[in-house]
């Protein structure tokens, strides 16, 4: 383990509910280690506009953290992994990914009802085309209506009846506490959770060694790691980005090997839409299993197969 280090580690949040809660979890584990840590407040453009994100683009919640970063006005910035472009920054290092909570997205739904149970019409509020295609493909008639706003502003338009319902990912209401108002965990063979959902991505200056270090040692779990990295090989192999009609969900399975022994290995589940607008919605579906170690090919793979399947020409 790395020792603390007698500088306070300055952490970047945004100032949501959702963020100062995921930056609290990390603070607090570097607090139990011994580590001082100081939370400094960072506004994005992202919070500021009510733009469908597929507007105002890719990596609008987490520029501002990184830039942040670069002009050491911080140490350490916290992200929902799965709001992270696939594009490496530079200047900027992947310490660590936290262990991830439940990846799944979830219904709240007026009166409590499941997916199956909604009648047709229903109003269902999500501002992401990876929910809304996923949705549209089950055939069951709803009406999609594109939200988008802070967690509590999408479940006020379920408690206002302004909706049906809403899908949501389990983790956010997890983090602000918000776990009751769940009516269905969905499961991820109707709608498969957004590469990296549930994790958080941990990131320091390149230069900053020591940081990198102390985060990889204290914050870091490992099978996450593993397992996002399949999840976002697909992501970048399709060049596609948060607001893609993809989902990607890996977990670790045990599997026997030839001698029979029971061995641990990373199984993969990929799915991409090829239209997010007009009636018909073709659903591609991947998957695949593969030793621990190469789950970046095992991504790449699965995301060849959606590309052989018809899978081109994703929005970013
Ligand atoms: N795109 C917004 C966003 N970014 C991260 C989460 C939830 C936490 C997570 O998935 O890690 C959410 C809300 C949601 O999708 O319901």
């Amino acid at each position: 383990m790395t020792n603390p280090s007698s500088r306070t580690l300055r952490i970047g949040t945004r100032a949501s509910n959702l963020a100062m809660s995921q930056t609290r979890t990390i603070a607090k584990m570097l607090e139990e280690a011994g580590q001082k840590v100081e939370l400094v407040p960072v506004s994005t453009p992202g919070d500021r506009s009510s733009a469908p994100i597929a507007e105002i683009g890719v990596g609008v919640f987490t520029s501002a953290l990184r830039e942040a970063l670069l002009a050491n006005e911080v140490d350490v910035a916290v992200h929902s992994y799965k709001d992270l472009p696939t594009a490496p920054q530079p200047g900027i290092v992947l310490a660590a990914v936290s262990k991830r909570e439940d990846p799944r997205d979830v219904l709240i739904s007026r009166d409590g009802l499941t997916l199956g149970e909604l009648p047709p019409g229903a109003k269902v509020g999500t501002g992401s085309p990876r929910r809304m295609t996923q949705l549209r493909a089950l055939g069951l008639g709803l009406e999609i209506v594109p939200i988008r706003g802070n967690i509590d502003t999408r479940i006020a338009k379920v408690t206002s009846g302004e909706l049906d319902a809403i899908v949501l990912a389990k983790a956010g209401l997890t983090r602000v506490g918000k776990l009751d108002l769940i009516t269905e965990v969905i499961d991820p063979m109707q709608i498969l959770p957004a590469p990296a959902q549930g994790a958080l991505a941990v990131e320091t200056r390149v230069d900053d060694v020591d940081t990198e270090h102390l985060l990889r040692s204290i914050v870091d779990h490992e099978a996450t790691r593993v397992a996002v990295a399949a999840e976002r090989a697909v992501l970048a192999t399709l060049q596609a980005g948060c607001s893609a009609p993809v989902g990607a969900l890996a977990e670790v399975v045990e599997d026997l090997d030839s001698e029979g022994a029971v061995v641990e290995r990373l199984s993969l589940r990929g799915v991409a839409a090829t239209a997010t607008e007009g009636d018909s919605v073709q659903i591609l579906r991947a998957s695949g299993v593969a030793d621990k170690h190469e789950a970046d090919r095992l991504g790449r793979t699965v995301a060849s197969e959606l590309l052989d399947l018809g899978a081109g020409a994703l929005s970013r």
